[in-house]
């Protein structure tokens, strides 16, 4: 727990000037809470007794004034803990996210999507009691049990000393109860992640669960994992609501113990009544504020479980390394030299060497799982090289800053992507947006008829993931996108397999005079795609096998013969 409050003291300690009204508000609550009592002393003195009938007037009014200031106290209290709670998750929220995108594309392959989603979403929740209310309650409900103590001690030393001897018997079970919860905590916010993680795949693959009609088998696995969370939740339940009767127990003992003890006085006419009513009294207070701090202890361990989670993935650092070069310059070379790439146990690529110029236009062609998609994850600093260097204008692809380099490489991937936002701003995707531009990015793209055809021409709003688009329309602004950032590398990963063969043939044409003076790496499996390209290299597991232009390739490699047949097939 110390640990975990000190991760959070720079959160926390930023808002003094709160906390001081939070105090303030403590201390009106507190303060009116004992008039309360005390109020009755007139009440039943000057009241009843003396019959002071300005009394009548007095008391209620005073009564009245108590609750105001304790209402204010209360509210005061709640809105600002609240504040404080609510800001600092906010900020939480925000940097993990924020961490987590700069973090490497291994982490993000790696974990889930429901994964993090609930990372940032339930466990930065859970956390939000642990940072607002846990230190203002444990310092309120401590100190008012610490008061009571000493009243009672003040009372009666030796009583004080048999009634609350049962304490220390309730710190074992309660660490031991706090254990077991955080154990479940932690299974509990695993289980949430699974549940986050069926449905974001549930939602992901829609169309997939429509047209096979697995609705069912789909509702059958969310509910398993669904049931597993209720029973993890209820044994949480189960272990937390034992604390309270436990300390009702243990309260019930020390009560026992005055009654039996002082009972015994008060027969031996030791203890007058007066003063065995107001010890007991004085007792079963001291155990309420207790067993307020010892359920505060067990919601405690919900919040430090999920701290550990988040704090594990900030603690994380990127495995690419940021280098400190600027590349300013377009990129007039790019070197591989016997380049190896794992991921984790799965060998990628083995002994890769190639070089590339501007003006050149390079296809990566071969087996499916060959590697050639691994091959720009390394252009783009997704992952370092295992083995071997790739060079970037002579200089290691490490020394750069990742943004530098980044800005001189446009790609169009496998799996098209599309914003929520206007076509406009998609095609100008991190950039600034200039209009021309965008037009003349989509005529590249052979998407300027589609375009005008929309509602709201280029200003149209595009839906999560393009889905009022067709397969081909969705490529083609990833294509025209790739275009408006007009980087030095051009980076074609399967561009325009849905495409049709006209349509890909008028975006080459459109495409040649805008690539003249830039490198172009190309993934196909449609021999049209790379019939033209300069060089070709054959992936085979891994390996490049061949490198040459077409025509030298369909001569002479019997892979590229092989898979060339299939593609026409
Ligand atoms: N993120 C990853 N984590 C682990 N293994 C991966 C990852 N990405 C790819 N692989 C594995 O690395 C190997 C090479 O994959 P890669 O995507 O580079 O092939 P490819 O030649 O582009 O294939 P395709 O033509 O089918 O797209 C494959 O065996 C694949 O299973």
């Amino acid at each position: 727990m110390k640990q975990t409050f000190r991760r959070f003291w720079p959160y926390i300690k930023g808002y003094k000037g709160y906390y001081f009204i939070v105090l303030i508000g403590i201390i009106m609550t507190v303060l009116a809470t004992v008039a309360t009592a005390q109020i009755m002393q007139p009440l039943m003195d000057k009241m009843f007794i003396e019959k002071d009938p300005q009394m009548l007037y007095y008391i209620p009014l005073m009564m009245i004034g108590i609750y105001v200031v304790k209402s204010v106290g209360r509210y005061l209290q709640a809105v600002f803990m609240n504040y404080i709670g609510q800001h600092i998750i906010t900020r939480l929220r925000s940097q993990l996210l924020d961490h987590m995108l700069h973090l490497d594309m291994a982490f993000l392959h790696a974990n889930r999507s429901g994964e993090l989603i609930s990372r940032i979403t339930n466990d930065i929740n859970r956390v939000q009691y642990f940072v607002s209310n846990m230190l203002p309650e444990l310092v309120r409900e401590s100190l008012t049990a610490l008061g009571l103590i000493v009243y009672v001690i003040y009372l009666n030393a030796e009583l004080a000393f048999y009634s609350l001897v049962v304490l220390p018997l309730a710190i074992y079970p309660l660490i031991l109860i706090a254990k077991r919860l955080r154990r479940l905590s932690h299974r509990s916010q695993e289980k949430n992640a699974d549940v986050v993680t069926r449905l974001t795949e549930v939602f992901n693959n829609a169309e997939i669960i429509k047209a096979n009609g697995t609705e069912a088998y789909e509702m059958g696995r969310f509910d398993a994992e669904n049931n597993k969370f209720f029973k993890l939740n209820m044994k949480a339940v189960y272990t937390n609501e034992i604390v309270s009767p436990m300390m009702e127990v243990l309260g019930a003992t020390g009560l026992a113990a005055v009654i039996f003890i002082a009972g015994q006085q008060v027969f031996n006419n030791q203890m007058t009544v007066g003063e065995f009513t107001a010890f007991l009294t004085a007792v079963g207070l001291t155990f309420q504020p207790l067993r307020r701090v010892s359920s505060i202890y067990g919601k405690i361990q919900n919040a430090i479980a999920a701290s550990e989670r988040i704090f594990s993935v900030l603690d994380r650092e990127s495995m690419i390394e940021e280098g400190s070069a600027l590349l300013e310059e377009p990129i007039r070379e790019i070197g591989f030299s016997h380049v190896a790439l794992d991921y984790g146990e799965t060998h990628a690529l083995r002994d890769v060497s190639l070089s590339i110029h501007p003006s050149e236009q390079i296809a990566l062609v071969g087996d499916s799982g060959g590697g050639k998609s691994s091959l720009v994850n390394l252009l783009l600093r997704f992952y370092d090289p295992s083995e071997g260097e790739l060079r970037i204008n002579g200089r290691d692809v490490r020394e750069y800053d990742h943004r530098s380099l980044l800005k001189q490489m446009a790609v169009v991937s496998q799996r098209v992507y599309v914003m929520q936002d206007s076509l406009a701003e998609n095609v100008a995707y991190g950039l600034e947006l200039d209009e021309a531009r965008v037009i003349e990015a989509l005529k590249l793209a052979d998407a300027y008829d589609f375009a005008q055809g929309l509602p709201e021409g280029i200003h149209t709003l595009m839906e999560e993931g393009g889905a009022n688009l067709s397969g081909g329309q969705r490529q083609r602004i990833a294509i025209a996108r790739a275009i408006y950032k007009n980087a030095s590398v051009l980076i074609l990963d399967e561009a325009t397999s849905a495409l049709d063969n006209e349509s890909e043939l008028r975006i080459q044409k459109a495409l040649a005079s805008y690539t003249k003076d830039k490198i172009t790496i190309m993934i196909a499996h449609r021999l049209t795609t790379v019939e033209h390209a300069d060089r070709l290299y054959f992936f085979k597991a891994g390996e490049i096998t061949d490198a040459g232009s077409f025509a030298e390739l369909m001569e002479r490699s019997e892979d590229f013969q092989r898979i060339a047949r299939s593609y026409e097939g």
